[in-house]
C-alpha cells in the first residue's frame, strides 16, 4: 500500500488546538501520513501563550536530517520558526534533501498576541524560505508585515497576493479571517495569473484557536495526495469551514477548532 506523506515543521502546542498537534490531527483525517521536525515549545492554552522555549539549533538539524535521510514527505509544511537561524537551516535541508510541495503558514504571532516569531526573521522568511515555496498562507497582519503594505480592503488583499507571488512563492493565499467588517470571509488565491476567491460564512464564535495551522495543514495532506493547488485549498478550506462550525466548546478563552468535523460530515454523521 503507498500512502501519501506529509511533513510538518513547526513548534508544539500542548493545548492541541494549534501547531504540530494541529497538523498531525488533521494530516490523519485527511488520510495522509504525518511526520514532524519540532522547532519550539509553547506552553499555552486558551487564554494564552505562557512560555515559548525554542528547540536548540542541533536539535532541529538533526530532526530535519534524521527525516531526510530516511522518508521522502510528497508535501511539507512550515508553521512557528521562530528564528530566523531556524528559517536559514530549513531552507538548506529543504535543498539539500530536495523535498517538494512546501506549504509555508508564516505564522508571527498568536491569537493572544504572544509573538512566535522574533521580528528580525520575517526578512529571512521573505529572502531564504519564501522562494522555494509553492503556497505562502499569511493572515491580514502577516501579509501586511511580508510584504510591507498595510491592507484594509480586498484589493489591497490582491496586491498583497502579487507581491508575495513577486517574492517567488509559486501560489499566495491571503486569508480573510482578521477583516472583520462583513458576514462573509473571502480567502484570496493567486496564482501567478488570475484571482481565485473563496468566500464562506463568517462564524460567530469564540473558538477559532489552530485555524491557520489547520488550514496550512489540510492544504499539506491533499497535496501530498496528488492534489493540484486549487483544489488542495477548496478542500481545506471546507475542512476548516466544518472545524470552525462544529466547535467543541473546550477551555474558557479561544477554544481550538473541530478536526473531527469534516470526515464525520463526509460520512453523514452529525
Ligand atoms: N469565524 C470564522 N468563521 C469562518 N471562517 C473563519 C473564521 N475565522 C477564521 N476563518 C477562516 O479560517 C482560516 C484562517 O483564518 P485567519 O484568521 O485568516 O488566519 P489565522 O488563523 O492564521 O490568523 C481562513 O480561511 C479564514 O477564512
Ligand atoms: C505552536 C504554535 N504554532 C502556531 C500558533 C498559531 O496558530 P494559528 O493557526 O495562527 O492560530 P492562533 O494562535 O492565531 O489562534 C500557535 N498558537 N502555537
Amino acid at each position: 500500500m503507498s500512502i501519501a506523506q506529509a511533513l510538518t515543521i513547526a513548534g508544539s502546542d500542548n493545548g492541541g488546538g494549534a501547531g504540530i498537534q494541529a497538523d498531525l490531527k488533521t494530516f490523519q483525517e485527511l488520510g495522509a501520513y504525518g511526520m514532524t521536525v519540532i522547532t519550539a515549545i509553547a506552553a499555552q492554552n486558551t487564554t494564552g501563550v505562557q512560555g515559548v522555549f525554542p528547540i536548540p539549533y542541533d536539535g532541529i538539524a538533526q530532526q530535519l536530517d534524521s527525516t531526510g535521510e530516511d522518508f521522502q514527505p510528497t508535501a511539507t509544511k512550515t508553521g512557528m520558526l521562530y528564528s530566523a537561524e531556524i528559517i536559514r537551516l530549513v531552507a538548506e535541508k529543504w535543498q539539500q534533501y530536495r523535498w517538494s510541495n512546501l506549504v509555508i503558514d508564516p505564522v508571527m504571532v498568536a491569537k493572544g498576541g504572544a509573538p512566535l516569531l522574533q521580528q528580525e526573521a520575517v526578512k529571512a522568511l521573505v529572502t531564504d524560505l519564501l522562494p522555494h515555496a509553492l503556497i505562502t498562507t499569511p493572515n491580514i497582519p502577516e501579509a501586511e508585515l511580508l510584504t510591507g503594505m498595510s491592507i484594509t480592503n480586498l484589493s489591497q488583499r490582491e496586491e498583497a497576493a502579487r507581491r508575495i507571488v513577486q517574492m517567488g512563492s509559486t501560489y499566495a493565499l491571503v486569508k480573510g479571517g482578521h477583516d472583520e467588517g462583513s458576514g462573509m470571509i473571502v480567502d484570496v488565491l493567486y496564482d501567478g495569473q488570475s484571482f481565485h476567491y473563496l468566500e464562506n460564512v463568517r462564524v460567530v464564535t469564540r473558538h477559532t484557536h489552530g485555524t491557520g495551522c489547520t488550514y496550512s495543514a489540510a492544504i499539506t495532506a491533499e497535496l501530498a495526495k496528488g492534489s493540484p493547488v486549487l483544489a488542495a485549498v477548496t478542500t481545506a478550506r471546507a475542512f476548516i469551514q466544518a472545524a470552525i462550525e462544529d466547535e467543541l466548546g473546550i477551555g474558557a478563552g479561544h477554544g481550538p477548532t473541530n478536526h473531527f468535523a469534516y470526515q464525520r460530515r463526509q460520512r453523514g454523521e452529525q
